[in-house]
């Protein structure tokens, strides 16, 4: 029997940290195991110390999770918890992401400063993001926005609404509800007009693979319904080399023992984008995103990818 606490890694941001808790809190439940059972060990990433510049220019995704990693491989972390939509579509041999927590809201909110709607923004209005695939989209719906490069923590991209440095900005809504602040949602934009990320709103679990000990303890907090979606909408993203530097769009949702699949690309200017929409058998996931990414790739062409570098 396990009499150590077992070790969550996590990054320190204040989304990072509520994902964290959730995964323990849901697994404290789910094994009726007090809280001393759960060690939080937080650790620094590349990705939370360089916030000056658009993480695209900076390498990408493994920038979060190349320390936890390490940690996981030498055993020092026994699994670590992530928001799905910044993993890499490649793991580290002999990691594997094992478990899906229920997906919380998918969807884009919108933060206006003078107007609640993307749509009452006046021509020649600014917006703040630092997101490829969300400039991209602004930029299909609303040509005569301008859209600025904006990071940092919630806290500050709020303080920069305030001081009119920009007239909105954009945030997934499911980071805000984590973090008990979604009343500063102007609008919650719908999943037809504003695609979401592959696999954004789920919370994922990362351990070694074939450690059994751990796969026993997470099993009971898996969601096969959020496991399916968001494999096909990995699997599209995958196919399509996704990466940060890449505007794709992506949502599944199951229903009974079927799912249905929408993806998206757009060149980043907005000025072009492909769109598809299918559905299959959920046993299919894998290959019906696979599949629908191969198609988009097809249908846009070599060309369509080159300002993508
Ligand atoms: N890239 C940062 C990031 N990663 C996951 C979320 C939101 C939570 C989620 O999608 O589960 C966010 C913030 C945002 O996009 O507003």
């Amino acid at each position: 029997m396990q009499t150590k606490p077992y070790r969550i890694g996590t990054r320190g941001s204040p989304l990072a940290l509520a994902q964290a808790y959730e995964a323990r809190d849901r697994l404290m439940q789910a094994h009726s195991l007090p809280q001393e059972m759960f060690e939080i060990v937080v650790l620094s990433t590349k990705g939370d110390r360089i916030t000056d510049r658009p993480l695209s220019a900076i390498g990408g995704k493994g920038l979060f999770t190349e320390e936890l990693e390490a940690q996981l491989l030498s055993g020092e972390l026994d699994f670590a918890v992530h928001s799905s939509k910044d993993m890499p579509t490649v793991l580290p041999a002999g990691l594997t992401l094992s478990t899906f927590l229920p997906r919380a809201d998918p969807r884009d909110a919108f933060i206006g400063g003078k107007v609640d709607k993307l749509s009452e923004l006046p021509e020649g209005a600014v917006v703040g993001s630092s997101s490829l695939r969300r400039q991209a989209l602004i930029r299909r719906l609303r040509p005569d926005i301008e859209v600025v490069m904006f990071r940092g923590s919630v806290q500050t991209r709020l303080n920069k609404l305030k001081e009119g440095q920009v007239d909105g900005t954009f945030l997934a809504n499911a980071g805000l509800m984590r973090l008990g602040m979604d009343d500063v949602a102007t609008e919650v934009l719908s999943v037809r007009d504003f695609l979401p990320a592959p696999a954004q709103g789920a919370i994922c679990i990362e351990q070694r693979e074939n450690d059994s000990r751990i796969s026993d303890l997470l099993a009971p907090v898996n969601d096969r319904d959020t496991v399916d979606a968001v494999a096909c909408e990995r699997a599209f993203l995958a196919a399509l080399d996704g990466s940060c530097r890449t505007p794709i769009a992506a949502y599944a949702r199951c229903f009974n023992e079927r799912l249905s699949f929408s993806g998206m690309i757009l060149k980043p200017d907005g000025s072009k984008a492909f769109d598809i929409a299918t559905d299959g058998m959920r046993t299919e996931a894998v290959k019906l995103g696979k599949w629908a990414g191969d198609k988009l790739r097809e249908r846009a062409g070599s060309g369509f990818f080159e300002d993508w570098s």
